[in-house]
């Protein structure tokens, strides 16, 4: 069995893998217009660094036809939406710079002649789709560098989902995962549940579990006593945005995750694509941190369990200084500390063709295995 694909452009409307239902009901939210593309990634029916940034792409389409004036409020709105993963901004940069090269080429800045608003669309929906197949390519070279770090024989621990319900692709953590499966690996992975909202549990281990994966899910509070007894050999997370320096944002409980790898003397591996590391922050202090609705920490699976009376601190992301990570897998290789200076490299770096056909290869093989 396959995930379902969390985004699909069918005619003319934008459809949404509901992952608020996920795994017990699948369903898509059709959206008509860039409101509805940013509502759903606030109420998380869409969710994950890359595959925000996607489906924020695809909300600028439908705003074309409003024409400049609605591909304007459509960044605007979007942008406004989650504040951490730097995908986003970077997604929505994409748009505004091909609606600026559109109207360079067309020469028609203030016209709002209906065959100039579909003919903007149509370009709009050409970078849009660009955006999604490029991930498609950048998780599958993700994939391919994350075997060099993962051992024949492994357990491993994710947190969240960096799977495919996250980007779109294979996935960045999780989809080095698959590919190691692909190869004959004997992979066990440990799921941490992921409070407050629970992808983890959820999204990974389903997601994983559908794929046909050796899957085990814990309780947050369960991976020290696990890495204690020797259950650990690696963790893997994916990231919402990594500041020039390598410090990490990803979901809360990731830092929790590096401070007892650290104690106990296991490597934690950061997977994410180039998009996701912020070059204007000098370091981790300077991301914003999305701060989300107290009744996601006061509720479990949609049952309250304690009083609303009682305050709550809802932060959705945390950070993980560059120190306590061990490697940074990206599309053009695994970068290592000092990151200032691999980081700084890899933005200049191409993407290498026999790595790209070696890794579409072994992905594959992964679909066939399936
Ligand atoms: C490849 S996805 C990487 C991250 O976006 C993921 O680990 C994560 O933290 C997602 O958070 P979410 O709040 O579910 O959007």
């Amino acid at each position: 069995m396959s995930t379902p694909e969390p985004i699909k452009w069918k005619n003319g409307s934008l459809y949404l893998l509901d992952q608020r239902k996920i795994p017990f009901e699948i369903s898509y939210v059709k959206c008509v217009n860039y409101i509805d593309v940013a509502e759903a990634i606030e109420d998380m029916i869409v969710r994950g660094a890359p595959a925000i940034g996607i489906a924020a792409g695809y909300g600028v389409v439908l705003a074309a036809e409003g024409g400049i004036c609605g591909v304007q409020s459509a960044i605007e709105r979007l942008s406004k939406t989650r504040p951490t993963a730097v995908n986003l901004f970077w997604a929505l940069k994409k748009m505004e710079e091909a609606t600026a090269s559109f109207l360079k080429a067309t020469d028609c800045k203030y016209s709002s002649s209906e065959s100039v608003e579909a003919k903007l669309k149509d370009y709009l929906l050409e970078t849009a789709n660009k955006i999604h197949q490029e991930e498609i390519q950048i998780e599958n070279l993700i994939a391919f560098y994350g075997q060099r770090l993962l051992p024949e024989r492994c357990n491993v621990l994710t947190h969240c989902n960096a799977g495919s319900l996250a980007t779109g692709a294979v996935g960045t953590a999780l989809g080095i995962i698959k590919m190691g499966k692909a190869m004959g690996k004997d992979v066990r992975v440990y799921c941490d549940e992921t409070r407050p909202l629970l992808q983890g549990a959820r999204l990974s281990a389903w997601e994983l579990w559908m794929e046909g994966l050796d899957v085990t899910v814990i309780c947050d509070n369960m991976a020290a006593f696990l890495m204690k007894k020797g259950g650990v050999d690696l963790v893997i997370v994916g990231a919402d945005r990594i500041a020039s320096n390598g410090d990490t944002a990803n979901k809360i409980g990731t830092y929790n995750l590096a401070l007892l790898c650290r104690h106990h003397g296991i490597p934690f591996y950061v997977a994410a694509p180039r998009s996701t590391i912020d070059m204007d922050l000098v370091d981790g202090e300077a991301i914003p941190i999305e701060e989300r609705r107290p009744e996601e920490v006061r509720s479990f699976g949609g049952a309250k369990i304690f009083l609303d009376d009682i305050s709550v601190w809802n932060p959705a992301f945390d950070i993980t200084p560059n120190d306590m990570v061990s490697g940074i897998i990206t599309e053009v290789g695994i970068l290592e500390k000092p990151y200032k200076r691999s980081i700084l490299e890899a933005a200049s770096k191409s993407l290498c063709l026999e790595e790209i056909k070696k890794s579409e290869e072994s992905i594959g093989k992964w679909r066939k295995g399936r």
